[in-house]
């Protein structure tokens, strides 16, 4: 084990006599990396995709490969398992976990997940967690870390502790896979079958591969540059395996960048459409960060000139850099709903819509247990209104593609099926424009699934504004 990392405060306080250290084993850096992630994540809201990285950066030294991936494993599965931890722990802590401290309820977390999911030996999981307890809480309450977690290990792994708690159904679906009740109704709801449904949520559990786009450069010569191999649905996709994607120079200098399979995909949706009349002004209506609006850029025929917009000005400017060295783009800071270009303006439109990314979940652990269900109706009013629009933006005869990483059906079919009501909007079938790519119709749309397609689960409709 190499060396911990030091963490602020943790040194000896100034002005106080010192005691001779008690001899203690040393702390592991990658689980106290992990417990900081879940710290950030419980006390500040952090994002974990964003504050690991970020602490893995500030301790490279100190960490060594395999401590990161450890911490990687432990943050992440902590964070994606808690809805099951919690429940075991409910039954063996003899409070409301609300009552607890917050940090030795992480800690907690973090030691039942390598009991009941990892193969660290029960000695090790309890006394690592009970060192950290002591490091980062204090004395007092490594007694209660250290018999509750004596207690997970004598109940057996995830298996047996799902007998113990008696759970059946939806409820026993969502402990085994790690989902909250509502989001394993939303996607028993859009599977529209029950045959696949665990598969489909276990597929959602695992952690996803990195994807690159090959925006500029052959993607043959990509996938030799990275060790990975060229994706199976996306010509432009490689898929890796491991490695860190922002060392590669084809992601440095720009000429390719980590995006989602799928993604690429639903940019690719509205470039590859047949489209009758004009074609030289497409927009990207909700661009930010801009990873389609980058391919957009890059496959659009010469002579499109390439409009993006975002209503927030730190996304725009995201995407003003994943479009720097792009020419005939602009990227303007604008609300999709109040659009300040005219009516019509546009042959073709994207609206990937902000959503509440049910189907991005791999990416984002702790994301599955902070959305709720009241979540949805704002966001599905919202994706109405941009939806109305994108087909204001768009030429009669021009395209919209609708896309969302969510397969929530009040944010995919219903916003989309409300809007093809009106007269001058008709519907085309997605899954014709990948032939390639099995399993993809959802009625007239497409939905992509992590279990068929190892990608996220991105929606895409077509409509076509009908001239009058
Ligand atoms: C799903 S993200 C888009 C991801 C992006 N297309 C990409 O591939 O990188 C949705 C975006 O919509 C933006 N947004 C939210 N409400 C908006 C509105 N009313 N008008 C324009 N953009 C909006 C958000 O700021 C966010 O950047």
């Amino acid at each position: 084990m190499t060396r911990p990392p030091r963490r602020p405060g943790s040194g000896p306080r100034p002005g106080r006599r010192q005691r001779r250290p008690a001899p203690r084993r040393e702390l592991d850096g990658a689980r106290l990396t992990a417990f900081d992630v879940l710290d950030g994540v419980s006390s500040r809201d952090a994002y974990a995709n964003l504050l690991l990285p970020q602490l893995l950066r500030e301790r490279a030294g100190d960490l060594g490969p395999r401590d990161a991936a450890f911490a990687t494993q432990l943050a992440y599965g902590a964070l994606r398992a808690q809805g099951t931890l919690d429940a075991i722990l409910a039954r063996l802590v003899d409070r409301p976990l609300a009552d607890l401290d917050p940090r030795v309820l992480d800690l907690l977390r973090l030691g039942a997940y390598q009991l009941i999911d990892l193969r660290v030996p029960d000695h090790a999981a309890v006394a690592t967690t009970v060192d950290l307890t002591r490091a980062v809480v204090g004395t007092g309450a490594s007694g209660l870390v250290n018999a509750v977690l004596r207690k997970v290990a004598a109940g057996g792994d995830r298996a047996s502790w799902l007998v113990t708690l008696g759970a059946t159904g939806d409820e026993r679906l969502g402990l085994a896979t790690d989902h909250p009740r509502w989001i394993v109704e939303a996607w028993r709801d859009a599977l529209g079958e029950e045959t696949e449904l665990e598969a489909a949520l276990l597929a959602d559990d695992a952690a996803p591969e990195v994807h690159l786009v090959a925006r500029h450069i052959d993607r043959e010569e990509l996938a030799q540059q990275s060790g990975g191999e060229p994706g199976p649905w996306s010509p432009y996709a490689v898929r890796l395996h491991g490695g860190d994607p922002g060392r590669l120079p084809a992601v440095q200098d720009g000429a390719a960048a980590v995006q989602d399979e799928g993604s690429q995909l639903a940019a690719l949706a509205l470039a590859r459409a047949e489209l009758d009349g004009p074609d030289a002004a497409w927009l990207d209506m909700c661009a930010g960060p801009g990873g389609k609006a980058g391919l957009l850029a890059a496959v659009r025929p010469a002579g499109v000139r390439l409009t993006a917009a975002d209503r927030a000005e730190h996304r725009a400017e995201l995407v003003r850099r994943s479009l720097r060295d792009a020419d005939d783009v602009e990227v303007l800071v604008a609300d999709g709903r109040e659009p300040p270009w005219s009516e019509g303006s546009f042959d073709r439109v994207l609206l990937d819509a902000p959503c509440t990314g049910l189907g991005a979940l791999r990416r984002r652990p702790e994301v599955r247990w902070r959305r709720t269900p009241d979540d949805v109706p704002p966001l599905a009013e919202l994706q109405t209104e941009l939806l109305a629009g994108a087909l204001r933006s768009v030429r009669p005869g021009g395209l919209v593609a609708y896309v969302t990483c969510s397969p929530h059906t009040a944010e995919t079919v219903a916003v989309v099926d409300a809007a093809a009501e009106r007269d001058d909007v008709e519907v085309l079938p997605v899954a014709p424009l990948f032939p390639e790519v099995p399993g993809i119709e959802r009625g007239r749309y497409a939905q992509l699934w992590p279990h068929r397609h190892g990608t996220d689960a991105m929606f895409m409709a077509l409509l076509r504004r009908t001239p009058q």
